[in-house]
This record gives structure tokens, C-alpha cells and sequence, in this order.
């Protein structure tokens, strides 16, 4: 079945459109996403965040934005902007209460998602992130079929069931023929900051084997950083980038290689 994709706003010209996934909930898919978005940034790209996790939006808050509100300019909705200038749009910038809850059906919420990519003043970018809900149900699949996303990154984490739920992920997407750029394996292990061993809290990644697997590429592995929590926590996490430029640095050179680099 061949199904139209959405165009964006005139005068808008984004380059890639990369979806980041997650088989379940609470891996960090939001968190990697927004270092995704700081790393690219911080290597001089243009990049917009497309927070499609509309029953539990996280990105306003982790970059400090949740108080401010998109607003619309002759019917066409202008993204929040971070302090380094990402371009944001999540539906905590358009309800009146950062906290009320979105209680739509799917279908409203896959009709807003395709919206947030054809009615918002994106402008240029390099890169559109989108931030998938957790899972494969109905919003990433209408997403998958309504919006031209380039490729998928799947983000997981080291227990066993996480494992058979990547291949769920991977199977969506390679039913859809988009191409997955590769798995980031977050929360991987936690490196002593005395000794600087790293320590697999969850036991031995397995991630190498199920990438070999599945065919696919292993992006990267991302520790448990308490300096993380607490900037996201904060609203900070462009600080993380700017401390943590080396990790952020190696993610985006990563990000660039599999995805293909922004002339
Ligand atoms: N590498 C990390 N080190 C330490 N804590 C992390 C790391 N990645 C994420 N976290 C923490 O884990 C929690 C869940 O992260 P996040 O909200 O990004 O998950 P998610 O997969 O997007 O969840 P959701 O199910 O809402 O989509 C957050 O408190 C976040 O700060």
C-alpha cells in the first residue's frame, strides 16, 4: 500500500529526518534523543526536536523550555527555541498546564504528530528529530507511513527482555523498508569515576549479538551518568554537552558516519 508523505511548510527545507525508537518505555529514549540533538548542535548543525511522545512529552522539560509556549503566526505554529537554538515543538508547548494530561485516542494524536511536521515553521534544518511514544502501536506506525523519515535510531537498554523488544522495533521498521541507522544501548554501564573501570550493572551487554542478529549497527553504548539525571532533571542538558564534549563529540561523529554528514 503506498501512502502519500507530508510536506512541510513553504520555505522549509529540512535535510534528514531521523525517528528515534523504543520497544518499551523508560530506556531513556527521550534522554538519548535530546544528547542526540546537543551533539549534533554542537558540531555546528541546524536541528530541530519533533516531540511525537505526546502522552509523556519530556523534551520541553530537560531543555528548561516546559514554561515557554508555542505559538501560531498566520495559522503556522512557531517551535520553541533552546539556549543553543534548537527548535522545538512538543505538545507541553501548546497546553495551557505543563502537567495536565493528554488523554486523546490515537488517532487525534497521529493527526497532531503529522501537524507538528507540516504546520510548524521548521525553516532550515540539517536535522528533524522525532521523538517516538514508546513501542510500536499505532502513533510510531502512522508516523513510519505518513512522514518521510530517512531512518530510524533504536535506542535500548542491557536487560534480556529489552533484547527481544529491540527486535520488535527492528521488525517494524524494516516492514516499513526504512532504514535503521543503527542501536544505542543507553544505560550501558557506569564507569568508576576513581578507577575508571566500567561496570556492567546489568550484566554483560548483549547488544553486539542481537545487532549481529538483526543485521544492523551498534551506534553507540551510553553509560549511567548521575550528572546526566541531574541536568536533565535541572532543564540543563545542553550544559551536559558543553561538559561532556568528548562523549557528545564521539556521538555526533557516530550519528554523522551512519547517517551520512550535512554538506
Ligand atoms: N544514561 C543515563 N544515565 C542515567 N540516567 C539516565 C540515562 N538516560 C536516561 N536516564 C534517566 O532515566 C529516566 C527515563 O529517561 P527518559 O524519560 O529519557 O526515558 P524514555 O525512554 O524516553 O521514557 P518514556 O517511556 O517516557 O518514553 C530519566 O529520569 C532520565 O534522566
Amino acid at each position: 500500500m503506498h501512502i502519500e508523505k507530508e510536506k512541510p511548510q513553504e520555505g522549509t527545507n529540512i535535510k534528514k529526518v531521523v525517528a528515534i525508537m523504543s520497544g518499551k518505555g523508560g530506556v531513556g529514549k527521550s534522554s538519548v534523543t535530546s544528547l542526540m540533538a546537543v551533539s549534533l548542535q554542537n558540531k555546528g548543525y541546524k536541528v530541530g526536536i519533533l516531540d511525537a511522545d505526546i502522552t509523556g512529552p519530556s523534551i520541553p522539560k530537560v531543555f528548561g523550555i516546559g514554561e515557554k509556549r508555542a505559538i501560531a503566526i498566520n495559522q503556522v505554529i512557531q517551535p520553541v527555541e533552546t539556549t543553543t537554538g534548537i527548535k522545538v515543538i512538543s505538545v507541553n508547548l501548546m497546553i495551557d498546564q505543563e502537567d495536565a494530561p493528554v488523554v486523546w485516542r490515537g488517532p487525534l494524536i497521529g493527526s497532531m504528530v503529522k501537524q507538528f511536521y507540516t504546520d510548524v515553521a521548521w525553516e532550515e534544518l540539517d536535522y528533524l528529530l522525532i521523538d517516538l511514544p514508546p513501542g510500536t502501536g499505532d502513533v510510531p506506525l502512522t508516523i513510519m507511513q505518513s512522514l518521510p523519515v530517512d531512518g530510524i535510531v533504536v535506542v535500548s537498554s542491557p536487560q534480556d527482555l529489552v533484547q527481544l523488544i529491540v527486535k520488535k522495533s527492528v521488525n517494524m521498521a524494516k516492514m516499513m523498508a526504512t532504514p535503521i541507522y543503527g542501536l544505542v544501548e543507553n544505560m550501558s554501564y557506569f564507569e568508576c569515576p576513581d578507577c575508571n573501570k566500567k561496570h556492567y550493572l546489568f550484566g554483560e551487554s548483549k547488544i553486539e549479538e542481537v545487532a549481529k542478529d538483526m543485521d544492523i549497527h551498534v551506534l553507540e553504548k551510553l553509560p549511567i551518568n548521575q550528572d546526566f539525571v541531574t541536568l536533565c532533571d535541572e532543564g540543563r542538558v545542553e550544559v551536559f554537552g558543553k561538559t561532556y564534549f568528548g562523549l557528545c563529540e564521539n556521538l555526533a561523529e557516530k550519528l554523522e558516519e551512519r547517517i551520512g554528514g550535512i554538506e
